[in-house]
């Protein structure tokens, strides 16, 4: 890898087919040394400006840059960027192993990255099967490798890990976050926030080719709260008030439950048991990432948290 910074640079970037707006004034960096997640619902735009990052599509306005330049403009544009957008494409009766030779051919890359990218992405097992006859997971093991091929200092993957089984996931978790931690800028994008929870420390948030989020994913979490049950519910609900005039909310889920916004539940025990309120029950309640992102995204209608 080349020890330029391969920052992802998003700026006003606009998409329309036809009367489908389907990327609107979109801005945002992913800097190289991380994983960022690209999240939105189907049909957010995903897609499409990883295809003007890579110059597909070309945008109606704004600008998508790797490095500062257009992806046409890169010196060695499939050595510096490894994408994985459309997940068809193999040849139904090369071997894993021959896909692999192929690309490597046609990218002008040393013929000893094949067995590499094989060993590195789990190919190697399979590397004689024809790729008719791979599973999804192994369909997209051989697409990361083929991605890989160049070394590049820059990862652009769509859904990588759509189809995958749980122990897929996790793999390809710890492989992105290794590929991340030798300095490589990854963007992974995804509609299923469970999947790249773990995985990303950013995230960008898009919905109707719009952003909504862009930051840290730890900062996306909501707020959290605390879950109490006591007999005297009322009485706790006015020391906490009066004692926190401002910082506390309370919501009554029950008569005797709450739950409680702006306190911790050390906070909160320690003023039941100054007034000698019992509590029968108490439960930090952290807030999922998957709720924020429903509820970032307009998809929490109906859910009351
Ligand atoms: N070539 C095209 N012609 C017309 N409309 C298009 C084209 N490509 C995408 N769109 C539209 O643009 C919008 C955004 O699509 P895009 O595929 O970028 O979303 P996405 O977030 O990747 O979705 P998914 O998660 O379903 O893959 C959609 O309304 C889609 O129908």
């Amino acid at each position: 890898m080349s020890t330029r910074s391969w920052e992802i640079e998003v700026r006003g970037l606009t998409k329309t087919f036809g009367t489908v707006e389907a990327v609107t004034d979109l801005g945002f960096t992913v800097t190289p040394g991380t994983v960022t997640a690209f999240l939105g619902p189907n049909g957010s735009g995903k897609t499409t400006t990883m295809r003007m990052l890579l110059g597909l599509v070309t945008p109606t306005a704004g600008r998508a840059t790797i490095g500062g330049l257009r992806y046409a403009k890169l010196p060695r544009p499939a050595a510096t960027v490894g994408a994985v957008l459309d997940t068809s494409g193999f040849h139904p009766d090369h071997t894993a192993r021959d896909h692999l030779g192929v690309y490597a051919r046609l990218g002008g890359f040393a013929s000893s990255r094949v067995r590499e990218v094989m060993d590195l992405t789990g190919v190697t097992p399979f590397e004689g099967r024809r790729t008719r006859a791979l599973s999804t997971g192994m369909r997209r093991r051989l697409h990361l490798a083929t991605a890989l091929l160049g070394d590049p200092p820059v990862l652009l993957l769509d859904e990588p890990g759509n189809g995958l089984d749980p122990e897929g996931i996790a793999w390809l978790r710890a492989f992105l976050r290794r590929l991340a931690a030798e300095g490589r800028t990854v963007l992974v994008s995804s509609h299923v926030l469970s999947e790249v929870e773990q995985m990303a420390e950013h995230a960008v948030v898009i919905r109707g080719g719009r952003l909504v989020a862009t930051g840290p994913v730890a900062d996306l979490y909501g707020e959290a709260a605390v879950r109490v049950r006591s007999p005297r519910a009322g009485p706790l609900t006015a020391v906490l008030l009066a004692a926190h005039p401002g910082a506390v909310r309370v919501e009554d889920l029950e008569p005797d439950t709450l739950r409680i916004h702006g306190l911790t539940a050390a906070g909160i025990a320690a003023d039941a048991a100054a007034h000698g309120i019992p509590l029968h029950e108490i439960t930090p309640e952290r807030p999922t990432l998957e709720h924020a992102f429903l509820h970032l995204t307009g998809h929490d209608q109906g859910d009351t948290r």
